[in-house]
């Protein structure tokens, strides 16, 4: 019996974002043969993930395990293969999700991968769709219902303000990286986030919270939210860090998360820079970035955090 699915019936609808796939690698394992744990390299601002196709070829071992978040989960691509002969067997995830491949027990393993791209990303789209959710449709209505009942509560800022949400996902990033346009590029819990705040017609925007020793050196951390990635080589004049960031144009913010070592209210008052008071409804999180060639903050202790903020105007 063939049945029709109605797409309103769905909270995450099965809205197609463009994205192209590129053929990348073939791999062959052998008996023994095994990968490593990695992350694979994106290869521009634009990738998010990968594809791998398991051939049909009768193999034991070389299970796929993946890592993210603290979570584990496997790909059995030999069981799967077995199930069903001949059938091929395909498994997608993000960049930067951790993988390996067990050593291959029997037979052979044969793979090709592909790197997956957005497609949309023009230079003066900021407003594309974000990606549908891997998450449940009922984690992505708890968070609407959520953020509806925030709204609604007139005592939730009750002046307006910003809540800021620490990404889940690393992006790739170097220092042409325009955060507006990562907005495109948005996975999982960090696009359930956007989706409902182009629901309730917030404005949201990404911002990168950097780190820099307050001027006095006694030790307090302070931190400066910025619209864009900062390119050190600009201080040339040897500039502090956070006399820097302020004239590039950041605000120095109070900040919540990063294991407990930098708490609320370390921003003095009565500073020269702006302070911007964002309400942390997720912690800010470390940015645990891709390290490859292309990212240029590989290196550079400062680039730390990258947040998700949002003005609720009353
Ligand atoms: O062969 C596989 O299943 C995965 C290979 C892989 O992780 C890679 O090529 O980066
Ligand atoms: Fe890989």
């Amino acid at each position: 019996m063939a049945g029709k699915i109605n797409l309103e019936n769905f909270a995450s609808k099965l809205s197609a974002k463009p994205i192209y796939i590129e053929l990348y690698k073939l791999n062959v394992y052998g008996v023994g043969d095994f990968f490593k744990t990695h992350k694979d390299t994106p290869r521009s601002d634009t990738t998010f993930g990968s594809l791998i196709v398991v051939f049909p070829t009768s193999h034991e071992g070389g299970i796929l395990l993946l890592r993210h978040g603290g979570q584990e989960w496997s790909f059995d691509s030999a069981a799967l293969i077995k199930e069903t002969q001949p059938s091929i067997a395909y498994v997608a995830f993000y960049s930067d999700v951790e993988h390996e491949i067990t050593p291959v027990t029997r037979g052979h393993r044969i793979t090709l991968t592909y790197n997956l791209y957005f497609a949309d990303v023009a230079d003066d789209d900021a407003t594309a769709k974000p990606l549908p959710a891997v998450i449940p449709a009922g984690v992505e209505m708890h968070f609407n219902e959520k953020l509806a009942a925030a709204l609604a509560d007139n005592t939730v800022l009750p002046s307006g303000g910003y809540l800021g949400f620490g990404l889940s996902h690393a992006y790739p990033v170097s220092v042409k990286t325009d955060p507006s346009k990562m907005m495109n590029c948005l996975k999982g819990n960090d696009a359930v986030i956007q989706r409902a705040c182009i629901r309730h017609s917030l404005q949201s925007f990404l911002r990168v919270v950097y780190t820099a020793p307050d001027e006095d050196e006694n030790g307090i951390i302070q931190f400066y939210l910025m619209d864009h990635i900062v390119d050190w080589f600009g201080n040339s004049e040897g500039e502090s860090v956070g006399s820097f960031l302020v004239s590039a144009g950041g605000k120095q913010v109070d900040v919540t998360g990063l294991n407990g070592l930098y708490d609320c209210g370390q921003v003095e008052d009565g500073g020269s820079a702006e302070t911007l008071d964002v309400s942390w409804v997720a912690d800010l999180t470390t940015f645990a970035g891709i390290e490859t060639s292309y990212i240029a903050y590989g290196n550079d202790a400062r680039i730390d955090h990258v947040g998700y903020t949002n003005f609720i105007s009353r």
